[in-house]
């Protein structure tokens, strides 16, 4: 087994999986993949299509096991945790951004960010303030009471983004988080996505395909073949 780095905010060693192992279809989509992220770093994950950018999100994101390798989350090492602990670490450590927004659509803004908090066992009062003071800093507070479906593409994003920091994790998830979003929209709210992660000192992980965003973050990753280049 690695060392345990305090330093890092997510390592993943000798990362690989297939799908469908011995049938006709199956597919080895990871080889043996190494990453390591130091706490505050925003790392950008690029690859072509198909190439196993969402499994390898997955995998660090708790909610898929690899065939081997270790995956470990501000120092701890998650691979053999049972499924109610590996939970516990996914809800309190890993926030996650989707391509789609995912909001619950019959809740408002507010309460899509009031509701993860309060699984976690915060105070009403206490859920609502940390919402209300996320949504303003994307600057989406004057539709606090707004359902996701009376808000704009880029609107509904941003609370997601919120939603992901309501527990204040450490770690930060992101597949494609401005994907669907017209190049302008795209631009403007991964900016509030970068400033939000930046001023939390959150580290992430965020696949895109823009080389543009990719840049405008500390490192960039590669994905080819199954396996992280550069
Ligand atoms: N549950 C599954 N069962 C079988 N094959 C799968 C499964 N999930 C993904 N795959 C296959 O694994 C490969 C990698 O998929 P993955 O979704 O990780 O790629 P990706 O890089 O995120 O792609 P995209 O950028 O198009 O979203 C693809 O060939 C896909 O068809």
């Amino acid at each position: 087994m690695n060392e345990l780095s305090l330093d890092q905010a997510l390592a993943l060693h000798g990362i690989s999986k297939t799908y469908n192992a011995g049938r006709p279809n199956e597919v080895q989509v990871l080889r043996d993949v190494s990453v390591t992220l130091d706490r505050g770093e925003v790392v950008a994950l690029v690859a072509p299509s198909g190439a196993g950018k969402s499994t390898l999100l997955h995998i660090a994101g708790l909610l898929d096991m690899p065939d081997t390798g270790d995956v470990q989350v501000d120092g701890m090492n998650m691979t053999r945790l049972g499924d109610d602990a590996r939970t516990r670490a996914r809800r309190d450590q890993i926030g996650f951004i989707y391509q789609f927004h995912h909001l619950l659509p019959e809740f408002t803004a507010l309460e899509n960010i009031v509701l993860p908090q309060l699984a976690n066992g915060v105070g009403a009062a206490q859920a609502r303030d940390r919402a209300r003071l996320l949504l303003d800093r994307v600057g989406v507070a004057p539709r606090a009471d707004h359902r996701p479906a009376a808000l704009s593409g880029g609107e509904q994003q941003r609370v997601a983004f919120c939603r992901a920091l309501a527990n204040a994790p450490g770690l930060l998830l992101a597949d494609e988080p401005t994907g669907n979003l017209d190049p302008t929209t795209s631009d403007q709210v991964f900016g509030a996505l970068m400033d939000l992660v930046r001023e939390t000192g959150l580290s992430a992980l965020i696949a895109t395909h823009n080389l543009e965003l990719a840049r405008r973050m500390d490192r960039v990753l590669r994905l080819e073949d199954g396996q992280v280049v550069g």
